[in-house]
């Protein structure tokens, strides 16, 4: 059986086919370079202990450097051609920043459609942090943009995010599960407005309101979401 092809298009923001065995190893890799990220904060080693970590990790990298990396572009060219391997969209879609499960500075935070809904959670660690015991209001705002960008999953076209205004409502505790909700609010030509917010145990701690505008036309909803027409109109 043939391999499926995937077009730039049928990416969903932070969703990919299953992951192939290498994939899955991208991720498990991700998430033990989170870890140490975790772990060297304000590590208690002594100084001989420190230098040897340092050689120790650089070593690591000389050893991973010898692979090189794959291109970037040309992957991103197999996709506009319709040609791209599931391999191709995990290359693209997992090392997104924080939401991207191969990469280490990611949680992950994770993101869904349900229904007219965009839906992400993500569990932040220490390197998140901003205020004391806080997650950092610069985070929160990468994640609502993440989010947020996700409703152009209901739509044709693809933007760039032009608006994104923040209303902190209350902190946001690190180490605990964080829900995120997003919608869309209106198609208006080549803009499309979207709110999003963020959730602590059914408390909402940040309020946000975007506007992205498309790179090419103007926005229309995909024919297996006609039926969110009525929902944004009604706003
Ligand atoms: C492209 C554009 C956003 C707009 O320029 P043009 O194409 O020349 O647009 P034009 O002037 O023709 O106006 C058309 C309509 O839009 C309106 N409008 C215009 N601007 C804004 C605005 N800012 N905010 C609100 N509305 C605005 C304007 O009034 C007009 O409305 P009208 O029809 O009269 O009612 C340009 O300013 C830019 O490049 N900014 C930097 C963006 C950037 O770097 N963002 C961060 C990186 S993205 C990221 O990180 C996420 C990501 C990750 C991975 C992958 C993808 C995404």
């Amino acid at each position: 059986m043939s391999e499926p092809r995937y077009h730039f298009k049928d990416i969903r923001v932070a969703e990919t086919p299953a992951p192939t065995p290498r994939a899955q190893l991208h991720r498990d890799l991700g998430k033990a370079l989170a870890d140490l990220n975790e772990q060297v904060l304000r590590l208690d080693a002594p100084e001989s202990k420190l230098r040897e970590y340092i050689a120790h990790v650089n070593q690591m990298r000389d050893d991973l450097a010898q692979y090189g990396n794959r291109d970037y572009m040309e992957i991103t060219q197999r996709l506009l051609a319709g040609q791209g391997s599931g391999d191709d969209v995990t290359d693209l879609v997992d090392f997104e920043i924080l939401s991207g499960k191969a990469s280490p500075v990611s949680p992950p935070l994770e993101l869904w459609l349900d229904g007219d809904t965009v839906r992400g959670r993500a569990h932040f660690g220490m390197v998140y942090q901003g205020p004391p015991g806080r997650v950092h209001g610069g985070v929160l705002a990468l994640s609502l943009d993440m989010l947020m960008a996700k409703t152009q999953d209901y739509v044709r076209q693809i933007g760039m995010t032009g608006t994104l205004n923040i209303r902190y409502l209350a902190g946001t505790p690190i180490q605990h599960d964080v829900d995120f909700e997003a919608r869309l609010i209106k198609l208006d030509r080549r803009k499309l407005l979207c709110e999003g917010s963020v959730w602590v145990n059914g408390q909402q701690t940040v309020a946000a309101e975007g506007i992205w505008i498309s790179a090419h036309g103007e926005y229309a909803l995909k024919p297996e979401y006609a039926e969110l027409e009525a929902a944004i109109r009604a706003q």
